[in-house]
């Protein structure tokens, strides 16, 4: 029996992908997860639990499972694309030939090309050739809560309205809203930022440094993000919206958040390779606070919070030499410039 619902592709067996596969399919679309690992995607499949990364939360019984990539990719309508950054590329290329004349390709992994800081909108359409559609989805979302059938809200960001509109209405259902935008740049620099602002949040909360230290931390970083938004021509309200405020907001004071505990290991005194190998599943900011940085510079615009992430991250200032010379920076407006 055929569906009149579109198939999905979703390349990536992590807490994300099986969050994101799992809705889909009780969306009642044909959905197949890929993963490296044929061990893992064979148990989603077969016993409906993906015991590594969602341990003890039921998946749909209609989700298959499938090591293969190519015949995956092959068989779908629609991708999705939710390997962690650095596996962003190799994936892009690797589905490429195998991709549909029509099929859409959208992501939901959060970061930049690691190395060139490339935005992964401009490795898709490297990856993919022109005219293929393209979409971000994007927005507050612990996977561990969706897998769960907890409400969320997302959005998704495309160029082309029609699948931006696609994507959404497949994820789109009883307690998961997905919203729509057409600023992908805005979008990708939001999803990517607030995991460098929410190691410095957790920092601050594994110091004991209280409650107003995390809300001054969570609104400038907010400033950081709107003031580089600006400079690389992303929309204001992007930032201002799931893609930005909300997810900032989430990863900055949810326990959840890998790039939260992150944090708070380090400002508790934990090295980074130790937190990183106790957390378990990527850690997106030890990439991202590079490129963000590098983006930053390209564009002369200072991020003093971003900064020192980027220089405990890289061991360079204990946590407290970050914290010291955040409070010895100068007194001056909230605004110099304005903002938008
Ligand atoms: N988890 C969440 O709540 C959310 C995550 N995201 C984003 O989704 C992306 C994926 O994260 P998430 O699912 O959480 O990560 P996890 O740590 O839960 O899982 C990572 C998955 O990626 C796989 N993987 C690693 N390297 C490769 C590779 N080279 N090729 C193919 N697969 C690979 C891992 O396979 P293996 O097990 O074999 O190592 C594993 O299945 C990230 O960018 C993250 O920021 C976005 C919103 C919410
Ligand atoms: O992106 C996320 C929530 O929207 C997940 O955050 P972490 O990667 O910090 O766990």
């Amino acid at each position: 029996m055929t569906s009149a619902k579109p198939s999905f592709a979703v390349l990536g067996s992590g807490s994300w992908g099986t969050a994101l596969a799992s809705l889909i399919a009780r969306n009642g679309h044909p959905t197949t997860i890929w993963g490296r690992d044929a061990a893992q995607v064979e148990a989603i499949a077969r016993t409906h639990e993906n015991p590594r990364y969602l341990p003890g939360i039921a998946l749909p019984e209609a989700l298959q499972g499938s090591a293969d990539l190519a015949a995956t990719v092959a068989a779908a309508d629609y991708v999705l694309v939710v390997t962690p950054s650095h596996a962003f590329t190799e994936t892009l290329r690797a589905l490429a030939p195998h991709r549909r004349a029509n099929a859409g390709v959208a992501w939901a992994t959060k970061g930049f090309e690691p190395g060139s800081g490339r935005f992964l909108h401009e490795v898709a359409a490297e990856a993919l050739g022109p005219g293929v559609p393209v979409a971000v989805v994007t927005g507050p979302s612990f996977a561990k809560e969706v897998a769960q059938g907890l409400p969320t809200a997302v959005t998704v960001h495309s160029d082309d309205e029609s699948f931006a509109q696609d994507i959404a209405g497949s994820l789109h259902g009883a307690a998961f809203r997905a919203y729509t935008g057409n600023d992908m740049l805005g979008a990708e620099l939001g999803g990517a930022m607030k995991n460098v602002l929410a190691v410095a949040t957790g920092v601050a909360d594994g110091m004991a440094l209280g409650l107003n230290a995390r809300a001054g931390l969570i609104t400038r970083g907010l400033n950081e993000m709107l003031r580089l938004n600006v400079a690389i021509g992303g929309k204001a309200e992007t930032l201002m919206g799931l893609a930005g405020l909300g997810d900032l907001v989430l990863t900055c004071t949810g326990d959840l958040s890998r790039n939260r505990r992150l944090g708070l290991a380090l400002g508790r005194g934990q090295s980074i390779a130790e937190a990183v190998a106790a957390i378990g599943q990527v850690v997106e900011s030890v990439q991202t606070a590079d490129e963000v940085m590098r983006l930053a510079e390209r564009h002369g615009i200072e991020l003093p919070i971003s900064a020192l992430v980027r220089e405990v991250l890289h061991g360079h200032i204990t946590p407290v030499e970050g914290l010291k010379m955040l409070l010895a920076r100068e007194q001056k407006p909230e605004f110099p410039e304005g903002l938008f």
